[in-house]
């Protein structure tokens, strides 16, 4: 069996809602104009700390006081994370269906850990072995270490990383690792421009691809 490890942020959850809310109340809080649901959604994918260095670059404020400003962000965040955000469609079936065949699933994400490990629980998604959040290492994603700290802890077996944006394809070049893009995520390039293993558009058709894998591979 295979060890899997996904990306979070629109791979398997639509986070962009929420992290736009919170930016939204912090540009409010702080008598700016506020920025649109794409352009939030652009920013998404180099962890919090860079999404905020995004939103300091499109607006007034001033990078000196990014440590400041990327604390206040965050703590909207923590009071919004839930609110709009959504698993897309079939994430929890195939979740099931994977783990049922005896996979080992972990999680790999720019995400901070406390803010992914309060939306993993929120939305019930108790399938992950290993969780490693933007903050768990000295460096994140794209470097390979995160990724192959995740692999690590869930042991043998083939490894295969599921993700949807540039920087997950890259991390996955990094690391050596056959990665399968999901093309309804965050990604900005066309899919040609990414590398990539295969690509799916539903979360139905993921088992059906990492037994395939897994047969080319055998
Ligand atoms: O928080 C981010 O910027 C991106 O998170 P992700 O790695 O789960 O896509
Ligand atoms: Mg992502």
């Amino acid at each position: 069996m295979a060890r899997i490890v996904f990306d979070l942020d629109g791979t398997l959850i639509d986070s962009a809602p929420d992290i736009h809310l919170a930016v939204t109340r912090f540009l409010e809080e702080e008598g700016v104009a506020t920025l649109d649901l794409p352009t939030i959604t652009s920013f998404i994918g180099n962890g919090l700390p860079h999404l905020v260095r995004l939103v300091i670059n499109a607006t007034p404020l001033r990078i000196e006081h990014h440590a400041r400003h990327t604390k206040r962000v965050m703590e909207h965040y923590d009071a919004v994370n839930g609110q709009l955000t959504r698993l897309y469609p079939g994430v929890r079936e195939t979740l099931n269906v994977l783990q049922g065949q005896g996979h080992q699933l972990g999680l790999c994400t720019n995400k901070p850990s406390a803010p992914t490990r309060a939306i993993l629980d929120e939305m019930g998604l108790i399938h992950f072995q290993a969780v490693v959040g933007g903050d768990s290492l000295p460096t994140r994603k794209p470097d390979p270490d995160p990724l192959n700290a995740a692999f690590a802890e869930l042991g043998e077996g083939p490894e295969i990383y599921v993700g949807d944006s540039e920087v997950d394809a890259e991390t996955a070049r990094r690391a050596h690792v056959p990665f399968l893009l999901f093309t309804q995520g965050y990604r900005k390039s066309p899919v040609a421009e990414l590398p990539h293993s295969a690509t799916f558009d539903s979360f139905a058709e993921l088992p059906d691809l990492v037994a395939q894998m897994m047969a080319d591979t055998a």
